[in-house]
């Protein structure tokens, strides 16, 4: 599957901050319940490795990925523990010899026309657009469309239910990404129906977009 497919596969993508492995499980059913199926589990947390560990063992009809990859040595530890895709919130250079190797999905961070052609000529024509409301968000995905018809982006950050809908409009927006569909609030209080309800309106929503 390459990484459009995934994106496509989404098109909404939770992207996950998780404290332990059991709130991993908790939160990843939760959103399947509500119909997502592709998820981004950020290495932030000392849970996360652990965390895609369970999840890809318990949930084998999720797509499970890593998020926030910084390093080769990242990647690699992502992989082992079962990872199917990768994304970061930009291209570091030291990635690319991983990356080459490795041959996984992988979604790379970009703000500006300058970062998404040195991607795209790196062999990434699927990219996140990071962060996206604050580096301009819809006109600057209309921007891009002219001159860069062929690539395609997954915005996040400053994604959420009342904007979400508006980005998927665009030809060249194959998925959203964020942190709203398991917001640390209703994490914390444990109302995972209110975390499946956050993820069956978002899929609507981009249905209808
Ligand atoms: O770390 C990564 O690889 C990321 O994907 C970054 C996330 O997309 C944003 O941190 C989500 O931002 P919010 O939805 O505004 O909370």
């Amino acid at each position: 599957m390459d990484t459009l497919a995934i994106l496509k596969r989404g098109p909404v993508m939770p992207v996950m901050v998780i404290q332990s492995v059991d709130e991993a499980l908790q939160v990843t059913r939760a959103l399947l319940d509500g119909g997502i199926n592709t998820f981004e589990i950020t290495l932030r947390t000392p849970a996360a490795l652990d965390g895609v560990r369970e999840l890809v063992a318990a949930f084998p009809q999720a797509l499970i990925g890593v998020g926030t990859v910084r390093d080769a040595d990242q990647l690699e530890a992502a992989l082992q523990a079962g990872a199917r895709f990768a994304v970061s919130p930009g291209l570091p250079a030291a990635l690319l010899p991983a990356l080459a190797a490795n041959r996984v999905p992988f979604l790379p961070g970009v703000a500006t026309p300058t970062e998404a052609m040195n991607a795209f000529d790196a062999g990434f024509a699927a990219q996140k657009l990071f962060p996206a409301e604050a580096v301009g968000g819809v006109p600057l995905l209309k921007s891009l469309h002219s001159p860069l018809p062929d690539i395609v982006f997954c915005p996040t950050g400053g994604i959420h239910a009342a904007n979400a809908a508006t980005y998927l409009a665009l030809p060249n927006v194959a998925c959203v990404g964020g942190s709203w569909l398991a917001p640390a609030n209703l994490v914390q209080a444990g109302d995972w129906a209110g975390i499946t309800a956050l993820a069956a309106a978002a899929l609507a929503q981009s249905r209808q977009g």
